[in-house]
């Protein structure tokens, strides 16, 4: 039986600070996400005892469990059981911002958090690096389109090939600028992808095919396709019976010439504005009690880390 080694000694901590995130984009199902400047913070700690300590903040601190049953104890579990590692006591220390069931990549955060804070804690040499983390956290995830940017920061391109997870960063042109709307109401990533069907048409595939390439030039340097290259044929239609108001969100939104979408798997809606008349246009569409309106600016650089050694 292989021997497990243990974590570094009690009393080192780290902090880790990850973006939400705004994945499909439209048309880039699985493919495309955006880093949006909203963090979460969580801080890990080890500790001398066999224990679990959490200290909950924010999002989800009434609901979410404070034992290893946690998604950050989960995932630090399954990182250091794949690197040969036990764990002792930690405290958990989480000041969480991103909402949790709103298509804003909060599952994705969390991964890509307890994954960096798991490797810094490991010995300096045995560290994997940042390549390692995007591997497990998509893997963990299903799919990598919410941790690439959470990761990396900016627009992401992320695929699939035979030798793993794959992404590109790509520069967005600065007049974009990102409005959400997020609603009160949950919906998790699960439910939503069992709304999909097995298989599309040629036609819609071929449809989305143009309008995914075409988004791509807008975002990066001809936004006046934004609205034309964020047509979906792959999933918001499937997905509209869960999030109705959404879906009357985005239709308004769309009908007003604005080149919105729904964000991840929704319920959030995302307006790509381009300039400040249209951030001012889709405030006003939505300026009603059911939708927390807010502009956000794109995070270009992702994940952060402070490793907090005691001597
Ligand atoms: N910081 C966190 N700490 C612990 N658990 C979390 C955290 N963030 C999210 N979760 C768990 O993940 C669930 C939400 O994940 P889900 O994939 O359904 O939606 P999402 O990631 O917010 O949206 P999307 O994937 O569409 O962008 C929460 O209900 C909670 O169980
Ligand atoms: N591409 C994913 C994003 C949400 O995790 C989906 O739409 O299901």
């Amino acid at each position: 039986m292989s021997q497990k080694r243990p974590l570094l000694a009690a009393g080192q901590s780290v902090t880790v600070h990850v973006p939400a995130t705004s994945a499909n984009l439209g048309p880039g199902f699985d493919s495309l996400g955006l880093a949006l400047r909203l963090h979460d913070t969580l801080t890990v700690l080890t500790l001398a005892s066999d224990e679990l300590e959490f200290v909950l903040g924010g999002e989800g601190a009434d609901s979410l469990p404070r034992d290893a049953s946690h998604l950050t104890v989960r995932t630090i579990d399954a990182a250091l059981a794949k690197l040969g590692f036990d764990r002792a006591g930690l405290r958990i220390e989480a000041d969480n911002v991103i909402p949790h069931g709103r298509g804003l990549g909060s599952s994705a955060a969390a991964i890509v958090a307890a994954l960096l804070a798991a490797t810094a804690l490991l010995p300096e040499a045995e560290r994997p690096d940042s390549d390692w983390v995007f591997q497990f956290a998509s893997e963990l995830e299903g799919h990598p389109d919410n941790v690439a940017p959470a990761l990396f920061g900016g627009l992401a391109v992320s695929w699939h090939d035979d030798a793993g997870y794959r992404s590109a960063k790509l520069a967005v042109d600065p007049s974009i600028r990102p409005v959400i709307a997020v609603p009160e109401t949950e919906l998790s990533t699960e439910t939503a992808r069992a709304m999909l069907p097995s298989s599309i048409s040629h036609q819609s595939a071929a449809a989305n095919s143009g309008r995914t390439a075409l988004l791509v030039h807008a975002m990066t340097a001809a936004p006046e396709y934004l609205f034309a290259g964020t047509e979906d044929y792959l999933h918001q239609e499937y997905r509209a019976q869960a999030m109705a108001s959404s879906a009357q969100l985005l239709e308004l939104w769309r009908g007003a010439g604005l080149a919105a979408v729904i964000s991840g798997a929704g319920p959030t809606v995302l307006v790509l504005a381009e300039g400040p008349d249209q951030v001012e246009k889709s405030r006003q569409l939505a300026a009603d009690a059911a939708w927390r309106v807010q502009e956000l600016e794109i995070d270009i650089e992702g994940a952060k880390m402070i490793l907090h050694r005691q001597s």
